[in-house]
């Protein structure tokens, strides 16, 4: 199935470490978000993220992984695989050197694979954390991330990562004016029409990932929406 990732304006995350009933699953499903990002940092397992796979497979909308390291690779009954590089850390292991100990075993479905450039910009997050990302950078120095992500590198995906809280949307129109090939993706803090709206001005695509847990199924609805 050729997943036409490129046009998605919306979509979900879902932590394979928090719990869904099955009636928020199909909630979830039938919102109207594009595609399920099934994504997290802290103990993400094969399991967990097999566990919440085969709970939304049967929905039949485009399901991608987003792993944490490659302890948590997945890629039965997967569309896409999107792998992760923090652009502003100085910690190596989150820009290649994870990814050098996961190409150490040869069963890598590589045209599955989606590479993203990661700005992570919420300190208080856990990959904010976990990756050390220097989140006091200027909206002009995550632009030049940005920009080496998208003319130097030639990154298919720019992701501004506020994950946790909503973020800066100057620094979001800023980070998109310094693309031009990149699918610029947006997430961090939308519980709202109003927050989905703004960023969907800037980003390709916008995630909402805590509001599902927080808010509920109806403050999703409402995001979906406001994209649509
Ligand atoms: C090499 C391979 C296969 C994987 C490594 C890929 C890398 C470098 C990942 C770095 C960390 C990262 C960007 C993980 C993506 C998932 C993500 C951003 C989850 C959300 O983070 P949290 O801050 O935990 O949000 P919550 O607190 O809401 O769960
Ligand atoms: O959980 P939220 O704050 O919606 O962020 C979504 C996503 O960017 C997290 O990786
Ligand atoms: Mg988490």
């Amino acid at each position: 199935m050729h997943t036409k990732w490129k046009t998605w304006a919306h979509v979900t995350k879902l932590d394979p470490d928090k719990h869904l009933t099955e009636d928020e699953i199909a909630e979830i499903a039938t919102s109207g978000t594009d595609a399920l990002i099934l994504s997290g940092t802290l103990n993400i397992t094969q399991e967990n993220m097999s566990e919440l796979r085969d709970q939304v497979k049967e929905y039949g909308l485009p399901l991608v992984v987003e792993p944490a390291g490659p302890e948590s690779v997945v890629f039965e009954g997967i569309d896409l695989l999107y792998v992760a590089s923090v652009m502003n850390t100085q910690d190596a292991r989150w820009i290649v050197g994870k990814h050098r100990e996961w190409a150490m075993n040869p069963s890598i479905v590589w045209d599955k694979v989606i590479p993203e450039a990661y700005i992570v910009l919420n300190p208080n997050s856990a990959v904010g954390r976990v990756t050390g990302a220097d989140c006091s950078i200027s909206g002009q120095e995550a632009a030049a991330y940005a920009s080496v992500a998208d003319h130097y590198f030639k990154f298919p995906i720019v992701y501004v990562e506020y994950s946790g809280m909503y973020g800066n949307p100057e620094i979001v129109r800023e980070v998109s004016k310094a693309i031009d090939n990149a699918v610029l993706y947006y997430g961090g803090g939308i519980d709202s029409g109003e927050k989905a709206a703004e960023m969907t001005k800037y980003a390709d695509t916008i995630v909402v990932g805590n509001a599902v847990y927080d808010k509920g199924v109806k403050t999703l609805l409402e995001t979906v929406q406001a994209v649509s």
